[in-house]
């Protein structure tokens, strides 16, 4: 789905998100592994105040597994739990529920120190287009989808999605804006298709694939075009210009170009993190 952000939209968003805040226990705030910073909303620490977060690093399997760690890492320095997932897998469904129940132990543990019954988490998932809410929904909710009807105190029409006797989800994610007015995190939204590629070049978006690999991911690019070491020192242009020869485009660039964003987009040039954590992740700490 694409969304045109203007800036009623983006007030919509807000204002529904914060409805729905009331409601739940927990935010699954998703990002995506390959740009955990890029791929978040700026103004959602604003949004969500103190609401306990989970902070999910989505599409794990695309990224730099070391660079993930460090990114997690970051996210617990900020005072959030945090998990690298694919939220395509089982597997992590599990690993959500669990700690989702760590972060919540105390408030639960209060709530029955008041008598109250025991009862399910409840979670609403946010994040930016693209980013992996709809899949992990589906995921957690499974076959056994079920919509257990409105709740007390409930907007009406508000569904809750039931994962199992432990945690219950409202039905729609938050979708909110990414911050696509700084140009270069624009790049990296276009380049993982969070963004429409109608706003940026696929030759613009190709020279700055080719650029972050050759630096950050050199044996990766040269492992999948064939390149040798003396290629990679080309200035960008004229290596776009070599792989589409090598490829047989000869000088149809457009082509090349929409080739190399699409095997980057689709993990064929292996794993890559875009937020290099060294150069920009101790910015806001
Ligand atoms: N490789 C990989 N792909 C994923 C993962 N999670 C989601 N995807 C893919 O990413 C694309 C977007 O996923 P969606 O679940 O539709 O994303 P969304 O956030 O609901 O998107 P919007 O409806 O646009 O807001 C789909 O092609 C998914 O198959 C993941 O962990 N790994």
């Amino acid at each position: 789905m694409t969304i045109q952000w203007f800036p009623g939209h983006m007030a919509k968003a807000r204002r529904e998100v914060m409805e729905k805040l009331k409601f739940v226990d927990i935010v699954f705030e998703l990002v995506d592994a390959r740009l955990p910073l890029s791929s978040r909303n700026p103004m959602l620490d604003n949004i969500l105040q103190s609401k306990p977060r989970l902070v999910l690093l989505n599409k794990g399997d695309l990224a730099d597994t070391v660079q993930s760690q460090k990114w997690k890492s970051y996210f617990e320095r900020l005072g959030y739990s945090a998990l690298v997932i694919n939220a395509q897998e089982n597997r992590d469904a599990k690993k959500i529920v669990a700690e989702s129940k760590r972060v919540l132990a105390e408030k639960f543990e209060k709530e029955k120190g008041r008598g109250m019954k025991p009862r399910a988490i409840r979670a609403m998932v946010i994040g930016i287009p693209n980013v992996g809410k709809s899949t992990l929904l589906n995921r957690l909710v499974g076959k056994k989808i079920a919509q257990t009807g409105n709740k007390p105190g409930v907007t009406k029409g508000q569904q809750w999605l039931r994962h199992n006797a432990e945690l219950e989800l409202l039905d729609t994610p938050g979708i909110l804006w990414p911050k696509f007015e700084d140009q270069e995190v624009a790049k990296k939204l276009a380049l993982t298709g969070a963004i429409k590629d109608q706003l940026l070049h696929l030759d613009d978006l190709a020279i700055y694939a080719l650029e972050v690999l050759a630096r950050f991911y050199p044996e990766q690019l040269k492992e999948r075009y064939k390149l040798n070491d003396d290629d990679l020192f080309l200035p960008y242009p004229e290596l776009l210009m070599k792989i589409s020869q090598i490829r047989g485009f000869r000088d149809d660039y457009d082509r090349a170009s929409e080739m190399i964003v699409n095997e980057v987009r689709s993990g064929k040039l292996g794993r890559f993190t875009l937020d290099n954590y060294e150069e920009i992740g101790g910015r806001d700490e």
